[in-house]
């Protein structure tokens, strides 16, 4: 478990991060959602006690990270997957880092075979790909058999073969009871991979809780409606608190009522419809809008919001 509380971090004038508190339960995976510059890293780096807090505390499975006595069991942690000798084979690596924490050579031959590496465990560290170091970076974490994982940006830059394995891996890990928490900036990355988010803008913490919630607080929701009696049906829904847009002839779409709410109704006067379509926004346009006040460099571009069928979310 990870409990951060107040937690700020202050760069010169600069607030990196600013006043956070969150809990990262153990059993689940929680995504560290936020735009670039948003926090996340200087969030990680304080947890494992390479950045002091200049205020705040924060804990991991109770304790501040260096108060553990053997921190390596306690916490595994991913934060600049480059940062390896690249001279090394990647056996060499995890078993140098093994010696230097007591860990039994048995378990570097374990993490290897856990992630992967078993074809190229003895070839140089500086061949490898970037889903390689990964997993590399990943194996090292996992080399105390820690009960907390920390995972700095773990697919960036991974092709979907990559992204699929780290994403099945951690399931796997918060599935043994582990605390897995794992940040980006692509929501629809988090979506899929994560139980609970944090997002995170401007050192602020800007909205938490389970997935589903998150983007059901955020979207927008309209439905489309195709009847052949569309003008009729718009009638009976104007002055109902609705707000109507005709896209086309026969078709529009309504905000302010459900599809059900809008299907009764056109029963009840006996009006056909041909389609009733609840629309949402997809992931990303939920994350925009949460984010929207919070990026630091903003590319001002217009773009039009267009809804997506429900079941159809990017
Ligand atoms: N050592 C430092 N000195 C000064 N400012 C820093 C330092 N480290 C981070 N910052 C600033 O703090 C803010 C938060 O940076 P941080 O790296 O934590 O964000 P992030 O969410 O991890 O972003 P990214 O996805 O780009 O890594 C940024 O504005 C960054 O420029």
């Amino acid at each position: 478990m990870i409990q951060a509380h107040e937690l700020t971090k202050r760069y010169g004038d600069k607030t990196a991060v600013d006043r956070v508190s969150f809990t990262v339960e153990p059993g689940t995976v929680t995504g560290f959602l936020g735009p670039n510059g948003a926090g996340k890293s200087t969030t990680m780096r304080m947890i494992v006690g390479l950045d002091r807090p200049t205020s705040g505390t924060v804990t991991v499975n109770g304790k501040p990270y260096a108060a553990h006595r053997a921190p390596l069991h306690e916490v595994g942690v991913l934060l600049d997957a480059k940062a390896v000798h690249t001279g090394r084979s990647a056996y060499n690596h995890l078993r140098a880092l093994a010696a230097t924490h007591g860990i039994a050579t048995s378990r570097v031959e374990e993490v290897i075979e856990m992630t992967g590496l078993q074809t190229v465990a003895r070839k140089r560290v500086g061949g490898f790909s970037l889903g390689m170091g990964q997993r590399l970076g990943i194996a090292a974490a996992m080399l105390g058999d820690p009960r907390t994982l920390i995972l700095d940006e773990p697919v960036n830059g991974l092709d979907p073969e990559g992204v699929k394995w780290v994403r099945t891996m951690v399931r796997y890990l918060a599935g043994e009871g582990r605390t897995v928490f794992l940040s980006s900036h692509l929501m629809s990355e988090m979506a899929q991979t994560a139980d609970h988010l944090l997002v995170i803008g401007r050192g602020r913490i800007i909205a938490s809780g389970p997935v589903r919630d998150i983007v059901d607080a955020t979207r927008e929701v309209s439905v489309r409606v195709r009847s052949p009696r569309a003008g009729e049906l718009s009638e009976l829904l104007a002055g109902q608190g609705v707000s109507l847009v005709a896209t086309e002839p026969g078709l529009m779409e309504v905000s302010g009522r459900t599809a059900e709410e809008i299907g009764e109704l056109a029963a009840g006067a006996g009006i056909a419809l041909h389609e009733l379509t609840p629309l949402r926004a997809s992931l990303e346009d939920a994350y925009m809008s949460l984010t929207h006040d919070e990026v630091e460099f903003r590319t001002e571009h217009a773009s039009a919001s267009v809804g997506t069928p429900e079941g159809a979310v990017r």
